[in-house]
């Protein structure tokens, strides 16, 4: 017979906090009850899930290790800027270079469906080796974000950097703070409307990874 008494003896201390808290159970947390949006001028807005992946140390050192980094200087979307940092793109139908990317692309797939109708089916890799690196202003307008909404996905990994935007035409900047495991997501019109940077630091910080995930035909 089922006795509930029975069955709370047998419960450790873990079970009981998993229990009180079922988000902890996978790698990424729960999408629908983590997601803080700020909507922005000209119909673009930006999603924040902190510490959406919790135990990010082992996908920070096995890309770091396995990736072929790829230098990057050259001309980027539709300016010509200095991008000082390394990178690595992944196609929709070759070989992601750990089982958590496809994890995190499906659950943010899944997630913007609604507002997006497509998935998100590419991984852009990007190591900033130190406050020295960084990417200037620019909006990820390759494509059909040139002419439509999209969703661009970032992930982050290692130390903290800035993720800044400022409106296209001008005026004020804003500051998201990039940590480990952190989410950030561009939405609406924001490659079109706005542009994002990650500003280069003055003291000493430790490299910092970002893993952005992209529609078909966006870059
Ligand atoms: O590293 C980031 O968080 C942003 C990267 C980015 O904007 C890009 O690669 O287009
Ligand atoms: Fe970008």
């Amino acid at each position: 017979m089922y006795d509930p008494r029975a069955t709370m003896a047998r419960m450790t201390l873990q079970d009981v906090l998993d229990f009180g808290a079922p988000e902890v159970a996978g790698s990424f947390g729960e999408l629908a009850a983590g997601v803080v949006r700020t909507p922005l001028r000209f119909g673009a807005w930006v999603d924040v899930a902190p510490r959406w992946l919790r135990a990010g140390d082992e996908l920070f050192e096995t890309l770091a290790g396995t990736v072929p980094w790829q230098a990057e200087r050259r001309q980027m979307y539709d300016n010509v800027v200095d991008v000082p940092r390394l990178t690595k793109f992944y196609g929709a139908d070759e070989t992601w270079p750990h089982p958590l990317l496809r994890e995190a692309c499906e659950a943010l797939s899944a997630h913007y469906l609604p507002t997006l109708d497509e998935p998100l089916v590419t991984a852009g890799l990007c190591l900033y080796r130190d406050g020295r690196d960084s990417v200037a202003w620019h909006g990820d307008r390759i494509g059909r974000s040139r002419y439509q909404d999209t969703i661009v996905a970032i992930l982050s990994l290692g130390a903290t950097r800035t993720l800044a935007l400022r409106p296209r035409g001008g005026g004020a900047s804003m500051r998201f703070v990039t940590g480990h495991g952190d989410l950030i997501v561009m939405g609406g019109s924001c490659q079109r409307t706005w542009e994002h940077a990650i500003p280069k630091v003055a003291e000493s910080v430790g490299p910092r990874m970002s893993i952005q995930f992209r529609p078909a035909g966006v870059r």
